[in-house]
């Protein structure tokens, strides 16, 4: 395969080259944008991405590899700030790397529930129902599959059978189908199960036409780390400050607009880093204020989740598409339009955080980690410097929600999960649970195991939301612009008004193809 067209030929502070448009990260949203805006051969797109290229890298695109990228070269690995009612040890896994985080994670594929979208309107989204966005869906090039039959793991076979005897919800073959509130089952996943390679936003939106050639406006930037956008004396952005792999910078000029797509971590940084953001904390450190925007960084939104982990009877067995293939989603509040409360189902004990308790982990086995579908919490990312190079803060506030719901949703989760161990066929693989471990039972026992053993889904979101045109504490309007920034656009999870139910990265990508149709119309 061809390898990916330059990168930035950056002198110092020198006038850099102009384009129609400057996409600012090459992720799962920043990948889709590239790849459609360049379809019209008579545009010119600079795609900035602060990674190197996945093309010819199998421990990248080997989707069962993916645990052995967190923490590693190609993970910007946040920190989270003392989280006094949760784990403060948490490490935030993004990836530096071409295709963002659909090229280090598990590509669970989720269509979003329509009551997602419907949250999405009520919050100020106007014309991001479920009805419009839908046959969004149907555009995405990954290829979304259920995992393969020789990637269907027994244990997990019966963990399905068990989860719908134990708790009496539907047996489901195929989440995407229809919209559901409860069930189990395998998992739909963006891969080739033949090759067990990823459909990732870059696999499936830039490869080929790196191969083919066939994208001649689009010049890609790789190993560049876009430090500020360049706004003019009349609020309008018209380019995108870089560095880089050898140090130099350059300005690559916007024609038409830029766009940004750093993900919910460094797209509000990047905005902040501009001048763009709440004025008291740009006043604090020193950055002269571009626009004051109050609503850059608030609304920090993320999935928490405990485990619950089982010894098994002897070594499970080896097949498997990337070691979480199967879950389950449970109603509890009948009220509820969704699911509120999900597992995921692990071939392997998952026992980093239990291991900080002390808990030892086991030769063989299996977990459950329960999550919070719709989090009631929310937290904040600020910057504790000007420096672009001084990681942002990342407080996500995790259990600190008046009612209590975002940890009780986890204790429920550990007592359900138990039902669904203690039911065959599953029980018989389970010799004993190692965490929280059965001497745990009241809701207080349980609930201070799952705050301080807990997990992030890796599902930060929502740090530029979007909202109504008027909506003061919006970052962008329902077309994805920055609200009072001309030639300005984000388009990634930062946008998110409210975190979808189910697992977003299919939320993004839906986000990339509209986004990429609304820069169309202007
Ligand atoms: C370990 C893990 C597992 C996950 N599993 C799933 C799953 O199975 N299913 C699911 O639905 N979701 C999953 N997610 C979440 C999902 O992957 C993300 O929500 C989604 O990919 C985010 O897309 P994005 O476009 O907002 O950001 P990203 O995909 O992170 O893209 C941002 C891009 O911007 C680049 N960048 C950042 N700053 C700069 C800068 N200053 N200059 C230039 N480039 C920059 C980055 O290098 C990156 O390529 C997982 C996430 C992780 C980390």
């Amino acid at each position: 395969m061809q390898r990916p067209s330059p990168t930035a030929r950056a002198t110092a502070d020198g006038p850099g080259e102009v384009f129609d448009y400057v996409v600012v990260g090459g992720g799962t949203a920043g990948s889709v944008i590239a790849s459609r805006l360049a379809e019209d051969p008579d545009l010119t797109v600079a795609l900035i991405e602060g990674g190197p290229s996945d093309v010819d890298r199998p421990e990248v695109l080997t989707l069962r590899r993916w645990q052995g990228l967190l923490g590693g070269e190609l993970d910007y690995d946040y920190p989270t700030v003392a989280q006094p009612r949760g784990n403060s040890l948490i490490r935030h896994s993004r990836a530096r790397v071409l295709g963002g985080c659909s090229s280090h994670n598990t590509l669970i594929s989720f269509r979003p529930l329509p009551s997602d979208w419907e949250e999405w309107v009520a919050a100020g989204a106007e014309g991001w129902g479920a009805a419009a966005m839908d046959p969004y869906f149907d555009r995405l090039r990954n290829r979304i599959t259920p995992v393969g039959e020789a990637d269907r793991n027994a244990v997990a076979r019966d963990f399905v059978t068990a989860a719908g005897e134990a708790l009496g919800v539907p047996h489901v073959e195929g989440f995407n189908a229809a919209p559901f509130v409860e069930g189990a089952g395998f998992f739909d996943l963006a891969y080739h199960p033949e090759t067990n390679q990823r459909s990732s936003a870059s696999a499936a939106y830039l490869h080929p036409h790196l191969a083919a050639g066939d994208r001649p406006g689009l010049r890609l930037f790789l190993e560049t780390r876009a430090l500020r956008l360049e706004v003019d004396a009349d609020g309008r952005a018209t380019g995108v400050r870089v560095r880089g792999a050898d140090g130099a910078t350059a300005v690559l000029g916007a024609r038409r607009e830029v766009v940004v797509c750093a993900g919910a971590v460094d797209t509000p940084r990047l905005l902040l880093l501009s001048g763009i953001g709440p004025r008291e904390q740009l006043d604090r450190l020193g950055i002269e204020v571009r626009h004051d925007l109050p609503g850059v960084g608030e609304n920090l939104l993320d999935h928490p989740e405990s485990v619950i982990v089982w010894e098994t009877d002897g070594p499970i067995p080896e097949n498997s598409a990337m070691d979480s293939d199967a879950g389950l989603f449970v109603r509890r509040d009948p009220a509820s339009p969704g699911p509120d409360l999900m597992f995921h189902f692990y071939q392997v004990p998952f026992t980093d955080n239990p291991e900080r308790l002390g808990y030892r982990r086991p030769a063989h086995g299996v977990s459950l980690t329960p999550n919070v579908p719709k989090p009631r919490s929310r937290g904040r990312l600020y910057l504790t410097s000007a420096d672009p190079d001084v990681l942002p803060a990342l407080d996500f506030r995790y259990f600190t929600d008046p009612g209590d719901h975002d940890a009780r949703t986890l204790v429920d989760g550990i007592r359900l999960a138990r039902k669904v161990a203690a039911t065959e066929p599953l029980a018989s693989w389970l010799v004993r649970e190692v965490c929280p471990g059965p001497e745990l039972n009241s809701d207080e026992e349980l609930s201070a195991y799952a705050r301080r053993a807990a997990h992030t889904v890796y599902h930060p979101a929502g740090t530029c939301r979007m909202g109504a045109a008027d909506d003061r504490d919006a970052v962008v309007d329902p077309a994805l612009r920055v609200r009072g920034v001309a030639g300005l656009r984000v388009a990634d999870a930062s946008v998110f008004p409210t975190i979808p139910a189910v697992n977003p990265m299919v939320c993004v990508l839906m986000v990339g193809e509209r986004a990429a149709e609304l820069l169309r119309q202007g």
